[in-house]
């Protein structure tokens, strides 16, 4: 089985996940995207983020029930470092194959996650283009450090039989949606986090 894990606040999901989503699924061929809530983002603050139970119902409206689910499992792990939350979750499920999924943006400040080159080793990683983002990822600390392992898009379906760490950045059309202008637009609102 393998399986697509989207880490993210879900500070609204909205369209932009879906499509990534729905995008990995077919570039990656896999069984199941994770829209996997984070029960806090340790580079974000505090502030202005909705409660988990929110945030949880906000992903599972994305969900199909079949191939795009949502999670609270790293809720349930108790952890918010990703790379300790996929560690336990290889060992979990160990007959299942991840692979990291991000924006581009997550990986313009890759390299400020804690043991972000653990991660890097423990899972591939696909990255997907989003607006303002592709070059600050591509020329970032983290793609510069990972160059050697950077694998051609063409590539994705078997970047699961690489040894060792192995990344690629998917081709896909741009959205520039994201959960801060749907909160400033005042579409949503999540009360803050009580938890
Ligand atoms: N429009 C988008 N295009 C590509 N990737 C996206 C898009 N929106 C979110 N993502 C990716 O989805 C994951 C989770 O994102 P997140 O839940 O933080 O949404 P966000 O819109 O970035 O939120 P915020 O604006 O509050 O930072 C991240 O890897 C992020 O890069
Ligand atoms: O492990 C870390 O140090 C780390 C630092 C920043 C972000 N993350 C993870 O990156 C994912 C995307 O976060 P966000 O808030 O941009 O949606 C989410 O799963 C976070 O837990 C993880």
């Amino acid at each position: 089985m393998r399986i697509g894990l989207l880490g993210g606040s879900f500070n609204p999901a909205h369209e932009g996940h879906l499509q990534l989503a729905r995008r990995a699924l077919r570039s990656l061929r896999l069984d199941q995207v994770w829209l996997m809530v984070s029960p806090g983002n340790p580079l974000k603050p505090k502030a202005g983020m909705g409660p988990f139970r929110a945030r949880l119902a906000s992903a599972q409206r994305l969900s199909d029930g079949r191939h795009i689910l949502a999670t609270d499992i790293e809720f349930r792990l108790k952890q918010r470092y990703t790379a300790q939350t996929v560690a336990m979750l290889k060992q979990r499920f160990p007959n299942a194959s991840f692979v990291w999924l991000m924006g581009a943006d997550g990986l313009a400040q890759f390299s400020r996650w804690k043991n972000w080159r653990r991660l890097a080793r423990l899972v591939p990683i696909a990255v997907l283009p989003r607006p303002g983002s592709v070059t600050p990822a591509l020329h970032g600390a983290a793609a510069s450090a990972l160059r050697a392992q950077r694998r051609p898009s063409r590539e994705s379906p078997i970047l699961f039989r690489q040894k060792g760490s192995a990344w690629t950045f998917l081709s896909a059309p741009q959205n520039d949606i994201s959960a801060t202008a749907l909160r400033e637009s005042g579409r949503v609102c999540l009360d803050s986090d009580q938890e």
